[in-house]
């Protein structure tokens, strides 16, 4: 379940606020996400989603509150280590090094490559080079999982943004981690590749599959996928439980075209 409970939650916030310079970016955030279950994470633009994301990956310092991880606390710990311990990531705006090909930069948020040695792999040790081996072989997965193995050999400079968008996405899933948090993941998708995603996230749906956690301004995609949804407004949670019910209710509505955001809203 997602909400306020705190039974087999992956990811649990406890009165989490977080400044960042003059801006109360999230306000006494009380939210968990239960394992194996897909939840959406909205709210107009500047509501404190993203902050939140990168409280619970570790990026952002949380200023008051703390963030559990399958019950343990995970506040303050260095995001190299929560994704050792089965946080995965994408980002807003793929964040890839244009310089890398799709298929290295997937390598890149491998955690297990870097943990086998991947970087033993420059001085040519024959361990480090079957890992780099292996690190290619998942990451090639990987692409192929997001329809775009034909990709995995050119660079990120050279790829459209809709499909830079779904390297993230491959670099997010490549290690198949616990808890997958997916910042926007079909922002700047056409139609058809929006139906790509939605069908590769709804794939990661089984018995025993990661928990998802997706920001979205879709609605459509959050009605499809999400069993349930938080909406945050002006950092703080504003109301939590299934979309079909929660997208309706008036003062969700309100805070979204409160926000001009009439075309994004539920
Ligand atoms: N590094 C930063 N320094 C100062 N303020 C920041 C920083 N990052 C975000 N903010 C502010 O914190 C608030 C929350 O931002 P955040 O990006 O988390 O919102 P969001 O809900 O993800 O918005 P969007 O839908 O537009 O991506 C906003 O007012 C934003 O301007």
């Amino acid at each position: 379940m997602t909400g306020n409970g705190t039974a087999a939650a992956a990811v649990r916030t406890q009165g989490l606020d977080v400044r960042l310079g003059g801006t109360h970016a999230v306000r006494e955030a009380t939210v968990s996400f239960g394992e194996g279950t897909t939840s959406g994470l909205v709210g107009p633009n500047g509501a404190g989603k993203s902050t939140l994301l990168n409280c619970v990956s570790g990026l952002v310092p949380v200023s008051a509150g703390q963030v559990f991880l399958y019950g343990e606390r995970s506040t303050g710990i260095k995001p190299h280590r929560l994704a050792a311990m089965g946080i995965g990531r994408s980002y807003q705006g793929a964040q890839l090094v244009m310089e890398l090909t799709a298929a290295e930069n997937v390598m890149v948020g491998d955690h297990l490559a870097v943990r086998t040695g991947l970087l033993g792999a420059g001085l040519s040790l024959p361990g480090a080079r079957r890992a780099e081996r292996r690190a290619r072989e998942r990451a090639l997965g990987a692409l192929e999982r997001v329809g775009l193995r034909q990709h995995a050999d050119r660079t990120a400079r050279e790829l459209p943004y809709g499909v830079q968008k779904r390297v993230d996405l491959a670099r997010a899933l490549v290690s198949e981690p616990r808890c997958i948090l997916l910042d926007e993941p079909m922002a700047g998708l056409s139609r058809s590749e929006k139906e790509e995603v939605v069908e590769v996230l709804a794939g990661l749906r089984v018995e025993g599959g990661p928990t998802l956690v997706i920001v979205e301004h879709d609605m459509r995609v959050i009605n499809q996928l999400c069993s349930d949804v938080v909406v945050l407004n002006a950092g703080a949670v504003l109301a939590v439980g299934p979309p079909d019910v929660v997208l309706n209710r008036p003062e969700v509505v309100d805070a979204y075209i409160g926000r001009d955001n009439e075309q994004e809203r539920p």
